[in-house]
């Protein structure tokens, strides 16, 4: 089973303005709403994939009510618990540029971290538990390190999704994946990196540390492996993109269907990219008839 876990899930309020204005009133030309959330996006893509999973973190009010209520239509297995408040409400503008504010979230208190411990009970060797997204203001600070370690326990595969100073303090920890994008990666070494050699190398330095799979992701240039047996170049396919939002959070969900489905590492990233590339150009998530479609189109290299 594959686990997610999103602390901070959220409606993604998508508004298309054909130009937008600061400080006046625009007009959208089109509105669209989906469950978010990072662990959500990666639950909702492997269940498309067609893998197993369950969604697990926080949800509360009537914006958690709607998370959980599409997850249910889309037939993903939904364990969020509730808590007070409201679940956020982000906003992706889409203008010339792409904006986006993310909201804050609701209180999750010291019980409500208790009881998704508790959930964590019953993981075995064979579970993979994403832990993707920020962690709210509102939540423990070591909440993660308190995750990993009840994984570990149980010898639960570990996969991190975030960035920051969360993801940094994390690596000593040793999670089976991550995958940061470029720019994060850059911020771990507080450096700009500017070149392939340089994604190399410092992915590199991650995977000394004891991260067996490190996949840093460079959007339409597509993404570098750093795993074991060597170190991997895929390229993006090409096409018109419509939405860059969750195109990492598929690229992990196509990632792990793969891994689970062929236990072979470079057909993990292949799917991978094919899904984040499919992602990137639908309105919403990716669909498995066009990953399909993609995957023809990722060629791998050796580097
Ligand atoms: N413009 C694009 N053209 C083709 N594929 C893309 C494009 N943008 C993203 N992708 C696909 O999605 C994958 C992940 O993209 P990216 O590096 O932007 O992740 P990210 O920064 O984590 O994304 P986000 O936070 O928006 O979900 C890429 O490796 C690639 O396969
Ligand atoms: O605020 P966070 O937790 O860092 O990111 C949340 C978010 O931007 O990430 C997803 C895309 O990756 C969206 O569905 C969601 O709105």
């Amino acid at each position: 089973m594959i686990y997610t876990i999103t602390l901070n899930p959220s409606i993604d309020y998508v508004m298309e303005v054909e130009s937008f204005q600061e400080g006046t009133v625009n007009r959208a030309s089109e509105t669209r709403y989906y469950p978010g959330g990072k662990g959500i996006n990666v639950s909702r893509v492997l269940k498309r994939l067609g893998a197993d999973t369950i969604a697990l973190g926080y949800a509360a009010g009537f914006t958690g009510n709607f998370i959980k209520e599409k997850l249910i239509e889309e037939q993903v297995a939904v364990r969020l618990l509730e808590v007070d408040g409201h679940s956020r409400i982000n906003v992706k503008l889409k203008a010339v540029k792409e904006t986006e504010i993310n909201g804050t979230g609701p209180l999750v208190d010291d019980d409500a971290v208790k009881r998704l411990l508790q959930q964590l009970n019953h993981l075995t060797s064979e579970d993979i538990v994403v832990l993707a997204g920020s962690v709210p203001g509102t939540v423990p600070s070591n909440i993660y390190e308190t995750l990993i370690l009840k994984c570990q326990e149980h010898d639960a595969k570990v996969v991190l999704d975030t960035g920051g100073s969360t993801l940094k303090a994390l690596l000593s920890y040793k999670p089976f994946f991550i995958k940061p994008n470029h720019h994060e990666l850059g911020d771990l070494f507080s450096i700009n990196i500017q070149s392939i050699d340089d994604v190399i190398h410092y992915a590199g330095k991650i995977h000394e540390q004891g991260v067996q799979n490190v996949v840093v992701s460079m959007a339409g240039e597509g993404a570098i492996l750093y795993t074991e047996s060597g170190v991997y170049f895929a390229k993006a396919p090409k096409g018109e993109v419509r939405n860059s939002v969750g195109a990492g959070d598929s690229l992990v969900a196509g990632f792990l269907a793969g891994f689970v489905n062929s236990n072979n590492i470079e057909e993990a990233l292949r799917y991978g990219i094919a899904s984040g590339s499919a992602t990137a150009f639908s309105y919403d998530l990716c669909q498995k008839v066009d990953v399909n479609h993609l995957l023809e189109q990722v060629h791998l290299e050796k580097l």
